[in-house]
């Protein structure tokens, strides 16, 4: 604080101590205000409460100016170990009310759990005339959050109501319609979702649903993110960009087939899906648009020939991962900006189908399909496309899933798939055997 008033700007308290591993889901639930949930595919943990900077923009464009802002902490001797969070839309014209385009944030409080150990780290920025009752004042609503009372795990639901946005019989003829329009020759694929509303008779227990998502999905990352405007959630398996050390690892993941009963049926399934030419193809468009947006950034760039099965509890799929060195440390703003909308989730050529989905779709993706993820102050990152999610309100949750649509798509099919999508919330949400 004397640094600060000396100084006459702001400047940044960061410290950090050891901890012991504690039910961070709990923790999360517990805290009413901005809060950050996120558990990687390899099981490192991060939680963020509080806010000690945010930055709200209405469209990507502008994700490259974050630099600035990690250069200057880095300056100011932050640790490298401190991360930003946050993510964007699918479309900066398909927003929720509340959830701005672009959001990130620099946690106040920052939980991270790996298998060395958990760490708890305080960030604040102190400006000149700063009087220290009032850290005491934003810090004490986390703490609280820390040592609140443990409560009887609840159990979710059951679903009072649901309403599917298309019915499900007019989410077919929008396929069919999709469909012919790719056969006329103006887009060669478009990405159409639906979106389920459940609505649940009590509000809703995130600790339960996250622990739910956490035990079921362990190949995934499971994420939460509370705006003021409810919480937004999922476990998604897709990998926008993660950094590590200056290495990108990124994926094309499309093409989708449901998991067997039996280990015959499941390797059947996945057999159909590889020689088919239409899921070939849907693949192959999604790995060459990463190629090209890569180029300006990254070299070396290393991918398997063929793609590899992904299996995942309720569906397997495509996949093929791409890895490469980032030519400079700096370029992940950039590249997060500039990868998403994969065609895997939009369509091909990627702003067409944009725009075929806004005039098509009858809600708002929000931030389904939009990018979910943190970068730290040293340039390490893990950005994820944000599948397998839902928006959750009080009594109310809203689910999203979408599928690949090519020219000879049919329409009742698309559906089945999109219904072992929506299972990985289904599952989390303890609706049995999902909704048909
Ligand atoms: C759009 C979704 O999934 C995407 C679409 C896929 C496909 O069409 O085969 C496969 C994986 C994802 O990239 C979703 O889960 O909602």
């Amino acid at each position: 604080m004397n640094r600060a008033r000396k100084s006459g700007h702001i400047e940044w308290f960061a410290k950090s101590l050891a901890i012991p591993p504690a039910r961070w889901s709990a923790v999360y639930a517990r805290f009413p205000g901005f809060g950050w949930f996120f558990r990687s595919p390899g099981g490192d943990l991060r939680l963020g409460l509080g806010l000690a900077r945010e930055w709200q923009w209405a469209d990507r464009s502008h994700w490259p100016r974050m630099e600035e802002y990690v250069r200057r902490l880095r300056d100011a001797g932050v640790s490298h170990d401190v991360w930003i969070v946050g993510g964007q839309a699918f479309s900066a014209q398909s927003n929720w009310p509340g959830w701005p385009a672009v959001y990130l944030a620099l946690p106040m409080v920052q939980v991270t759990e790996t298998k060395t150990g958990t760490q708890l780290t305080v960030v604040l920025p102190i400006a000149p005339d700063a009087v220290p009752e009032t850290y005491h004042r934003r810090l004490e609503p986390v703490w609280q959050a820390f040592l609140g009372p443990s409560e009887e795990p609840v159990a979710v639901g059951p679903p009072s109501s649901w309403e599917s946005q298309p019915s499900r019989y007019d989410w077919m003829a929008k396929v069919a319609e999709a469909a012919a329009h790719i056969r006329q020759g103006a887009l060669q694929k478009v990405v159409l979702a639906r979106e389920v509303t459940l609505t649940f008779g009590d509000a809703l227990p995130l600790e339960t649903i996250l622990e739910n998502l956490l035990a079921q999905n362990p190949d995934a990352a499971s994420f939460a993110i509370r705006g003021p405007e409810g919480v937004f959630l999922g476990a998604t398996p897709e990998i926008l960009a993660r950094a590590h050390g200056g290495v990108l690892e990124t994926m094309g993941l499309a093409g989708s087939a449901p998991r067997g009963l039996t280990p015959e049926e499941d390797a059947r399934y996945a057999e159909a899906m590889r020689r088919d030419p239409k899921i070939a193809a849907e693949h192959q468009a999604v790995v060459t648009h990463i190629r090209e947006a890569l180029q300006p950034w990254v070299s070396d760039l290393q991918l398997p020939a063929e793609p590899i099965l992904k299996k995942l509890p309720t569906v397997q799929h495509l996949w093929t991962p791409i890895r490469g060195r980032i030519d400079e440390e700096a370029a992940i703003w950039p590249i997060v900006a500039e990868l998403g909308p994969t065609p895997a989730v939009a369509g091909y050529p990627v702003s067409p189908a944009v725009n075929y989905i806004l005039n098509h779709e009858p809600f708002q993706r929000g931030w389904y399909a939009g990018t979910v993820g943190w970068s730290s102050v040293g340039g390490d990152a893990e950005w994820m496309v944000a599948l397998r999610s839902g928006w959750m309100r009080d009594h109310r949750i809203r689910l999203y899933a979408g599928c690949g649509i090519m020219g000879d798509s049919d329409p009742e099919a698309e559906l089945h798939e999109s219904d072992w999508k929506l299972n990985t919330m289904l599952s989390a949400l303890e609706v049995e055997g999902g909704l048909k």
